[in-house]
């Protein structure tokens, strides 16, 4: 199984537990990283038979721009039902950090895997 990723995708929505969080726009940095058949693309040389990385960033940009959240794992799941519906890949993974004070500024964050991921 090849994979084609997306590292450090920054992602302003709102987000967060807190009232206060809704008024605002936080950042997210979301890893990507996806099933896609890399040998078939490359020996025709067509990003149309592989995942357009592009693509998929400006489709998780969209998303943070519709909705607000209170949990970053709802983003994280729901970035990965759209990756999968959407993509034509049967398995994704993907990080979503985001910075708060704990008190010191520190990243915390969601990891899923969804799908399944071939041998
Ligand atoms: N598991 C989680 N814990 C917390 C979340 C979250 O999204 N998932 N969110 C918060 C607050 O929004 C926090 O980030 C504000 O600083 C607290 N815990």
């Amino acid at each position: 199984m090849d994979i084609v990723f997306i590292r450090g995708l920054r992602i302003e929505t709102h987000i967060g537990v807190y009232d206060w969080e809704q008024r605002i726009l936080q950042a997210l940095h979301v890893d990507i990283e996806l099933a896609a058949d890399a040998a078939r693309a490359a020996s025709a040389d067509d990003i149309a038979l592989t995942v357009d990385y592009a693509r998929v960033a400006g489709r998780l940009r969209a998303l943070g721009d519709a909705q607000s959240w209170k949990l970053v794992e709802t983003f994280a799941e729901r970035a990965a039902e759209t990756i999968l519906a959407e993509f034509g890949t049967p398995w994704v993974r993907l990080s979503v950090t985001k910075a708060v004070r704990l008190p010191q500024r520190t990243e915390v964050g969601v990891v899923v895997e969804r799908g399944v991921r071939a041998a």
